[in-house]
């Protein structure tokens, strides 16, 4: 039998962090939409990275019913009771989770490559999803390479569709929270707070909920409408690094609406671990030298995982400017 989960409660705390940290955004319209249909969405695409490290995919070729199938089968197992979900819990940092210090968010964090035996239905639904997700980004990074005028069209896509690409899975279902409905003036929350995605690029899909903000290069936090049938796409710190500085890793949070409930399902594409990330010889410029020292994923990931959530994790890879 399949028993329905309590609400999540928060403590003092919590409840301090979730509303001090929010002010209302505004919601904006000028999200780069790129159709990829179109025979110059290279070019928009390198333009959106450049200048907004996030676009808006449509005519992407993925079926909704596609996505849909995974997120019923998503919140069947949110719905289960906690005692059922924490029997996922698995050794850090995979598998179910809940609040910690993101925010109020419950999740799934799934390894891609390949995919864990789960429940036989959120196993097929997901798989499906992801081979979906996975071709897609494969797609948009070649796109990126053409656009960029690299010669090389798979210098980027070879990374993830290599057999060891360290590729990650998430479903993020943030609750709808009784005990802020009631309070006066408090119509959002921290759902996931500040941070940029440490991997090559990241693939989003919501429910149609918004709460998804992005940082643009002002500093202003703006929020991006939501679209069911479309996909986001974040660029992420390896990206960054391997257009030297060029495309930059977008910082995000998500702010929710205590009466809506928000699904998000996200393909996160990452190198081998052993794989040395440099900026792609193709992309420096005639006597450009990298901005960055040279590490591995592994050592990338490693120091990552060791960091708080809103660090500026490229920081410590930095070259020192010489003076
Ligand atoms: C606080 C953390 C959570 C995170 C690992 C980290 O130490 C810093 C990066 C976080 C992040 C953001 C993007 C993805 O959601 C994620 C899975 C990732 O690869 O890096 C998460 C990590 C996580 O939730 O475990
Ligand atoms: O849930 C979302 O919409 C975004 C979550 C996110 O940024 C992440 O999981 O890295
Ligand atoms: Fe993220």
């Amino acid at each position: 039998m399949v028993v329905l989960s309590q609400p999540p409660t928060l403590d003092f705390n919590q409840y301090s962090l979730l509303r001090s940290t929010c002010k209302p955004t505004a919601s904006f319209a000028d999200i780069p939409e790129i159709d990829l249909s179109d025979p110059n969405a290279k070019f928009h695409i390198v333009k959106a990275c450049e200048e907004f490290g996030f676009f808006k995919l449509v005519n992407h070729g993925v079926p909704v019913e596609l996505m849909t199938k995974l997120e019923d089968e998503s919140l069947c197992f949110f719905k289960l009771s906690k005692s059922e979900k924490d029997k996922a819990r698995t050794p850090h940092p995979l598998g179910y989770g809940s609040n910690g210090d993101k925010g109020w968010i419950e999740y799934l964090l799934l390894n891609a490559n390949p995919l864990p035996i789960f429940s036989h239905d959120f196993l097929c639904a997901a798989t499906e999803y992801v081979t979906a997700v996975k071709k897609l980004s494969c797609e948009v990074v070649e796109l990126i390479a053409e656009g960029l005028k690299m010669e090389r069209r798979n210098a980027i896509s070879k990374l993830l569709k290599d057999e060891k690409a360290d590729c990650c899975f998430r479903v993020n279902h943030y609750p709808p929270c009784p005990e802020m409905q009631g309070l006066s003036g408090l119509n959002n929350m921290i759902g996931f707070g500040e941070h940029t995605d440490p991997q090559i690029l990241s693939i989003l899909r919501s429910n149609n909920s918004t709460g998804l903000q992005i940082c643009l290069r002002d500093g202003a936090w703006v929020s991006v409408p939501a679209d069911a049938a479309a996909f986001f796409v974040n660029v992420g710190d390896v990206l960054q690094v391997m257009t030297n500085g060029r495309f930059k890793s977008v910082k995000h949070k998500v702010v929710v609406d205590p009466n809506r409930e928000r699904v998000s399902m996200i393909y996160f594409g990452g190198p081998p671990l052993s794989e040395k990330i440099t900026p792609l010889p193709e992309v420096l410029k005639d006597g450009e030298e990298s901005l960055y020292k040279e590490f591995t994923w592994w050592e990338y990931k490693t120091a990552a995982y060791k960091s708080k959530l809103a660090d500026y994790r490229l920081g410590a890879f930095e070259k020192s400017p010489i003076c």
